[in-house]
């Protein structure tokens, strides 16, 4: 006797059929075939109709419209690969810079954890991580991560900046609210420096002055620290123009000449806002975040 598992493992699902209709029912076969066959003689009938009437059809349209047709289709499926890829390339990147000990570190802490982790150092890595914000984890639906770096304020670990930089969707640059005067002329030579890169200046990467630490009493208004820093980067502005052009290593100038400087000349998009990272105080951060990565 054959074993069934033969049957399944020999010849075509065809063969398989025929075997069992033959156990099955011996007399029915040729009529089942002799169905098929009518069937694929009624549809190669058909077929050849459509061709026949497709063939007049083109003959009688002018070729013209047959080429305007052929180019709209080409067109549009050009169209949709192009959004295809532009989709794509819409970054959820957001980088935080700022000097040492502004509170970059404890503000990545809160909007990955929603606490402070008290007790950071000065980072001498950049903090990165891809994260539903700790305020939407309770949303329902679908939230689109955030990539967050958080580059080290250190001169020395600053370039690294450049590497986050190309594939950023906005920039958060923070500012100590508190120790604002002593810090405000090296804040400036740095914000100078990034609002004059070419990436930031060409791509108009948004930029957020982030005023921290405003849980303590002795903080600077935001009002105040754009002015100051208006001023210094004013005065920046005029002494490296004063430089021969082969010293100077920024890539674009900042403002308008002959005016003094405004955060609203910049190229790209300068807003301010205040947070405390301590308090978990960031609603105006995460408003920022949100504007430019879309959930
Ligand atoms: N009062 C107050 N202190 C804060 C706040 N945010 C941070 N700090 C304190 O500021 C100090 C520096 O914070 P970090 O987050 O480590 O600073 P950072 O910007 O990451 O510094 P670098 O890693 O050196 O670039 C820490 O002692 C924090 O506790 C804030 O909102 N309010
Ligand atoms: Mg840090």
């Amino acid at each position: 006797m054959k074993q069934p598992g033969f049957v399944f493992l020999s010849g075509s699902f065809r063969e398989i059929q025929v075997k069992f209709l033959r156990q099955a029912h011996p007399v029915p076969i040729s009529f089942l075939t002799k169905m098929d066959k009518e069937k694929i003689e009624e549809l190669k009938i058909q077929t050849q109709k459509w061709l026949n009437e497709a063939q007049e059809f083109i003959q009688k349209v002018p070729p013209i419209q047959i080429y305007s047709a052929i180019g709209v289709v080409l067109f549009t499926i050009f169209l949709f690969i192009i959004i295809r890829l532009f989709k794509r390339k819409s970054s959820n990147t957001i980088v935080l810079t700022g000097l040492t000990g502004c509170g970059k570190t404890v503000l990545f802490y809160q909007l990955r954890d929603g606490s402070s982790h008290q007790g950071t150092v000065t980072s001498m890595e950049p903090n990165e991580g891809t994260f539903v914000l700790h305020s939407e984890t309770t949303k329902k639906g679908k939230v689109k991560p955030v990539h967050l770096v958080d580059v080290p304020g250190h001169s020395r670990l600053r370039p690294k900046l450049d590497d986050f930089l190309p594939q950023a969707a906005a920039i958060v640059f923070v500012v100590d609210a508190v120790e604002f005067l002593p810090n405000c002329r090296a804040a400036s030579e740095y914000l100078y420096d990034i609002l004059t890169k070419a990436n930031v200046v060409k791509k108009k990467i948004p930029l957020l002055l982030l005023c921290n630490k405003v849980d303590k009493v002795t903080a600077h208004t935001k009002d105040f620290i754009r002015k100051q820093l208006e001023k210094e980067i004013d005065k920046l502005r005029a002494s490296r123009t004063a430089l021969s052009s082969a010293d100077i290593a920024n890539e674009y100038t900042l403002g308008v000449p002959g005016e003094a400087f405004a955060f609203s000349q910049c190229q790209n998009k300068v807003t301010i806002a205040e947070t405390s990272g301590l308090t978990g105080d960031i609603s105006q951060l995460e408003q920022f975040i949100r504007e430019h990565v879309k959930p």
